[in-house]
Parts: C-alpha cells; sequence; structure tokens
C-alpha cells in the first residue's frame, strides 16, 4: 500500500506520523510546494522508526508528482487553515484552485486512486473533485464526520463522566460550524441511550460543544487543529488498506440517498478496499431529518461560490 500525503504542514505531517504508527502502509510520501518542507518533514519522521517501533518508510518531495505515482490513496490537505474567528467557508477563495490542480496532478500519476479531501471548506473541496475529475465516485471521499464524531464522542464521555470506549455517538451532515448534525437521540453509553442519564439541557450542551469543536480549538491555538483531524484520516486510510468494512460518517456525492443529490455531505459509510463500497441509510427521526436538510442548503450554498 503505498499512501500520498499533499501538504506537510500541521494535518498532513500529523496524518504521515498516525499512518507510520499504525505501521500498515509499506510507503507515505509527503508533498508541499514549499521547497525541502516535506523532505524535512520526512526526515524528521523516519528518526522516529525505530522509537515508534514502524517500518513504513516515509519520503518527502517539493511537488515532485512523479514520485507519487501508483498511490492507492491520496490525501489532500494542501492549503490555507483558519485563523479565529473566521469560517471554514472563508478559505475558498484560496482553497478551491490548490485542492483542483492538486486532485488533477495527482490523478495524472495515479489513475486508479482513492482521494480523501481534508482541505476546507471539506464539503465544498469533495464536490470539487468530484466535479472536475473522471474518478468514480466511491473513490471521492471527504473526511469530516470522522473527527467530529470522535469530538462529539469526547463531549458525551465528558459530561458523562465515562471513558470514552464507553461511548458511542456519530456526526452526520456537513463539516461547518452550522451545519454539523451531532445524533444525540442515538448516541449511547454501552448500548444505552444517553437520555437515560443527561438531561435536555446537558445534551444541548453536548451537541452546541461537539459543532463548534474546530472552531474552539482555533480559538485556543491561533490556528487550526491537527493531532484528531490526521488521526481521523489515518484511521480511514486504514479502513482501506485493510478492506475492514468499518462504517465511518464521510462526505460522499449523494444521488438520492437521504433525499438528497449532487452535494457532497457527511453521512454513514462502509470503507474498504474500493472506497465508500455502501452508503447506509439508517432511519432519522423527523427532527434529524430537517437538521440534514438545512445543513444541506448551507453546503450547496458554499458549492454555489465555486467556479466550475
Ligand atoms: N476536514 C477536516 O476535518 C480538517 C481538519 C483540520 C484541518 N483541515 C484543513 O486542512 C487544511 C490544512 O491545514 P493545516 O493546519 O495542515 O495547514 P498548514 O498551513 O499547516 O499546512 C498546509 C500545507 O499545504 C501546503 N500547500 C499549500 N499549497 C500547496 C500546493 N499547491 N501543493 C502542495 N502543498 C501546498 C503549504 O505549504 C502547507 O505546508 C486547511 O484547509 C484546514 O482548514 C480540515
Ligand atoms: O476547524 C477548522 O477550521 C479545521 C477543521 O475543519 C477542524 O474541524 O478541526
Amino acid at each position: 500500500m503505498k499512501v500520498t500525503v499533499v501538504g506537510a504542514g500541521a494535518v498532513g505531517a500529523s496524518c504521515a506520523e498516525y499512518i507510520a504508527i499504525k505501521d500498515f502502509a509499506a510507503e507515505v510520501v509527503l508533498l508541499d510546494i514549499k521547497e525541502g518542507y516535506a523532505e524535512g518533514k520526512a526526515m524528521d519522521l523516519m528518526q522516529t522508526a525505530s522509537l515508534n517501533g514502524f517500518d513504513t518508510k516515509i519520503t518527502g518531495v517539493t511537488n515532485d508528482y512523479s514520485k507519487t505515482a501508483g498511490s492507492d490513496v491520496c490525501v489532500i490537505t494542501s492549503g490555507i487553515p483558519r485563523k479565529p474567528g473566521m469560517t471554514r467557508e472563508e478559505l475558498i477563495g484560496i482553497n478551491a484552485g490548490i485542492v483542483k490542480a492538486v486532485s488533477s496532478s495527482l490523478i495524472e500519476h495515479s489513475p486508479n486512486t482513492i482521494i480523501i479531501v481534508v482541505s476546507n471548506p471539506m464539503d465544498t473541496m469533495t464536490y470539487l473533485v468530484h466535479k472536475t475529475t473522471d474518478l468514480p465516485k466511491n473513490r471521492i471521499i471527504g473526511m469530516g464526520g470522522a473527527l467530529d464524531s470522535a469530538r462529539f464522542k469526547y463531549r458525551l464521555a465528558e459530561a458523562l463522566g465515562a471513558p470514552i470506549s464507553d461511548v458511542d455517538g456519530m456526526v452526520i451532515g456537513g463539516h461547518s460550524d452550522k451545519g454539523m448534525v451531532p445524533l444525540i437521540e442515538k448516541a449511547a453509553r454501552n448500548s444505552v441511550k444517553v437520555s437515560e442519564f443527561l438531561s435536555e439541557e446537558r445534551m444541548d450542551q453536548v451537541v452546541q460543544d461537539t459543532k463548534v469543536g474546530g472552531a474552539t480549538l482555533t480559538g485556543l491555538l491561533g490556528t487550526s487543529a491537527w493531532y484528531a483531524p490526521g488521526a481521523a484520516v489515518s484511521g480511514m486510510v486504514q479502513a482501506i488498506a485493510c478492506d475492514t468494512k468499518k462504517i465511518f460518517p464521510c462526505s460522499a456525492l449523494l444521488d438520492g440517498e437521504y433525499g438528497l443529490s449532487d452535494l457532497s455531505i457527511g453521512v454513514p459509510c462502509v470503507l474498504g478496499a474500493n472506497g465508500i463500497e455502501q452508503i447506509v441509510n439508517i432511519s432519522l427521526s423527523d427532527a434529524e431529518k430537517t437538521k440534514l436538510a438545512e445543513s444541506a442548503e448551507g453546503v450547496k450554498k458554499t458549492n454555489g461560490l465555486l467556479e466550475l
């Protein structure tokens, strides 16, 4: 398994590190436009190999796509992150051009690859890759829900005073401060609905804290987060590499599923060797359906800003 990660910045390097530590890929190529940057990150990471006990070979290249040839999975993290007070949507002007050019260069050298889009605004960047390349729709996947669900579980565990391993929950919808739909009615502690333990008010707080998870970290860090995003991507790459058929909420191109079409938005997906192998149609309550429809409207509005 060969994986390329474009963008050797905070998220790209974290992603490469987690993939290497999990030791399921033969090779990770880090590519960045900044001269020597990916080479430096790759060398630093390789010097952790004997300490962390992995055999994955990480190499770094400056904008040389020939070195990415034959990649099974390509992750796009290139682009600018937001600063405190900004929304992800405000990044579209710069990131759309970067994501379009990068995806085209990747496919030129790895025509059968699976692309995971991370750059923000992620659902719209994923839609852009669908619209501007010929890759089949199961091979273009946006990462957002895996991260948002991990943040949801963190907040649920905090509210419940429970270990995170005892908690289950999923976030669907757009990867935006307003558009996320944490499925609180379905969230559970060891198969018991969390409503058995938490007041309505506390559950509302968990939902709100989850939705602004990225903004909260951006406020604290001065730029957006990288550890949990990198770990979330590495989990998705592992599911593809090892053909695990695990369910992750992913930004997938919809064609009627959930009553939605012509957009990419977060829904539960089975991930395996062929990328998105199934979009899982879970039953939603009327309130959940309304929130997902509102979220889709927001994503479509941002998609409307693309020059296609
Ligand atoms: N989807 C998510 O859940 C999620 C999570 C975290 C971050 N993000 C997004 O990921 C992106 C990267 O965030 P970051 O914190 O790693 O930023 P960063 O600034 O640390 O890294 C971005 C890297 O991209 C490189 N780059 C820019 N243009 C390039 C090009 N044309 N080709 C190759 N490399 C290029 C830059 O040189 C830089 O090293 C941002 O858009 C951020 O909003 C998304
Ligand atoms: O919050 C951001 O801008 C980055 C990312 O989408 C995140 O959720 O951490």
